[in-house]
């Protein structure tokens, strides 16, 4: 905005500069025009070879000067002095003075003509060979003018002929006004004259408001770009933890969900719901990157409590209309540590009409580093109803400790050994053992990261209960879950092909 006003305020000096500049040519030609009048009235003169004052030469003056537009008084010299001019053969007390400066055309310029006829400044007189022409100081810069502005004509050697309006007192003071910073000027020059306009600040006023009201809207738009680019250059810059808290401030984190299956039916029992940020520009960010980040920065409570209320909200009617399928949501150490996740479970589960039952939670192993706190809130969730699971089973370390000192239902074995399955024979045969190991103590089985038919044969056989991959589906909308579910009621496990169009 300043940058544009300080834009406005020097266009409109140039403008003003331009319009003084129109009005000093103006001047110019206005006085070219006296000159070649003079000009015109001694040639036509010296061709008429008059020799005496005699009457004829008087009228014939006096007739030259009535003709003429531009000049006001002709005067015949001899020897220098004035011996009847156009008024008369008397010349009272005319005198011209000496030439202040020769002119292109040859003419003598007096500035200092006086005629007690007109006045003592009133005029300028111009001589060539036996004549002197008189004119009016003002005829000179008779230019009208629309605004107030001063007007001047000088020689080329800038003594001060004529000036108009303005500066009172300017011409007693027989000099151009002195240049000050409130003014704003213009100069040109021909060959015989310099002319200048002059203008007070004051009056580009009305210029400044012109282009203010033009370029306001500029100014703002620029503004509001600027102002737009500074938010994003900024958002760019926030620290992590400003943009996850951010994010979560303008709910721009969603929940997908991948379905769960029962490897002996096909059948989807539930669906695990997974994070994701969307963020304003459409940059995606995966799950192992701001979970972590969640996490080290104390925020990864508010975004367990959002997947939670996004969970019921959005498959709220879907639960209370099948008492069999549940969610899982996944817990952090942090969660494990205040058990809010417990409050906000206890506040939106009636509301939603969903039964705790149907809201699974797991959490990984490295959770529990403070297993005494952590078997508190785990018992907590288990006596309002809620099934607990371990995740990413076999990724951490003290797992059968673990496995016997938590109250658990559910373990789930981490996609890495499930990935083995096939390939590597000494990891599939853990795989087993897991499994064997989790029958034995009365837990129930899912295995994550199922990609192939092999694989899922392998858990069949080592009778895992349950599955979750890529072979079933891939996470999905809350909208795409729902038809999933109702083509799974249809469709017999063997057939379960991946759904079109997941996450
Ligand atoms: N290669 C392969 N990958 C498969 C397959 N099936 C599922 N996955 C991916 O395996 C991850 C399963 O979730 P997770 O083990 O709990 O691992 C999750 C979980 O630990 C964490 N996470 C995601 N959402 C949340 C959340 O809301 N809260 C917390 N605390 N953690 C979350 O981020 C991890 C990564 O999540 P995602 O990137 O969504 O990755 C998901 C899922 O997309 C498969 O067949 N092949």
């Amino acid at each position: 905005m300043v940058a544009i006003a300080i834009y406005a305020r020097v266009q409109s000096v140039a403008d003003e500069r331009d319009h003084l500049r129109d009005y000093a040519n103006w001047t110019l030609e206005r006085a070219q025009l006296s000159v070649d009048a003079a000009d015109e009235t001694f040639k036509q003169l010296a061709t008429e070879q008059w020799n005496s004052c005699s009457d004829a030469h008087i009228d014939r003056m006096r007739e030259l000067v009535v003709n003429s537009r531009f000049i006001d008084g002709l005067g015949y010299l001899v020897d220098g002095r004035i011996a009847c001019a156009s008024w008369g053969r008397s010349t009272g007390t005319v005198s011209i003075g000496a030439a202040s400066s020769l002119l292109s055309d040859g003419t003598s310029l007096h500035l200092d003509a006086r005629s007690q006829m007109i006045g003592p400044t009133a005029m300028v007189a111009l001589s060539r060979g036996s004549y002197v022409i008189f004119v009016h100081r003002d005829r000179l810069v008779d230019v009208l003018t629309e605004d107030a502005m001063t007007l001047g004509l000088t020689t080329r050697e800038g003594a001060l002929i004529a000036i108009k309006s303005g500066l009172p007192g300017s011409m007693q003071e027989g000099r151009v006004p002195p240049s000050s910073p409130n003014d704003i000027r213009a100069t040109v020059q021909d060959a015989d004259f310099e002319a200048f306009g002059i203008a007070d600040t004051a009056q580009i006023q009305q210029r400044l408001m012109k282009h203010l009201w033009l370029l306001a809207p500029l100014a703002a738009l620029t503004s509001a770009i600027l102002i737009a680019l500074i938010i994003w250059v900024s958002r760019q810059r926030m620290s992590p933890r400003s943009e996850l808290q951010l994010g979560l401030k303008r709910n721009e984190f969603i929940a997908v969900y991948q379905p769960i299956i029962e490897l002996a039916s096909g059948r989807c029992i539930g669906a695990e719901a997974l994070a994701r940020w969307h963020r304003p520009g459409g940059a995606a960010i995966s799950p192992d990157v701001f979970i972590p980040l969640a996490e080290d920065n104390n925020l990864i409570e508010q975004l367990t409590e959002r997947i939670i209320r996004v969970s019921a909200g959005e498959l709220g009617p879907l639960l209370r209309g099948n008492k069999d399928l549940h969610i899982s949501i996944n817990l952090s150490s942090a969660d494990m540590a205040s058990g809010h996740f417990l409050r906000v479970l206890q506040e939106v589960l009636p509301q939603a009409g969903i039964a705790p039952a149907q809201i699974w939670l797991e959490a990984t192993e490295r959770s529990f580093i403070d297993v005494e706190r952590a078997r508190t809130i785990l018992d907590q969730a288990r006596a309002r109803g809620h099934p607990v699971a371990i995740d990413d089973f076999g990724t951490g370390y003290s797992n059968l400790s673990l496995l016997e000192a938590l109250p658990l239902d559910t373990l789930k074995i981490d996609k890495s050994f499930v990935a083995a399955i096939g390939q590597d024979a000494s990891t599939s045969v853990v795989v087993a053992h897991i499994i064997s190991m989790a029958n034995n103590l009365g837990l129930a089985i899912v295995a994550e990261g199922v990609e192939t038919r092999e694989q899922e044969s392998y858990l069949v056989h080592a009778q895992a209960r349950y599955a979750q991959g890529w072979l079933y589906a891939r996470p999905m909308s809350a909208e795409k879950f729902t038809s999933f579910l109702q083509d799974n009621a249809r469709t017999d496990a063997q057939t379960l092909t991946p759904a079109p169009g997941t996450v």
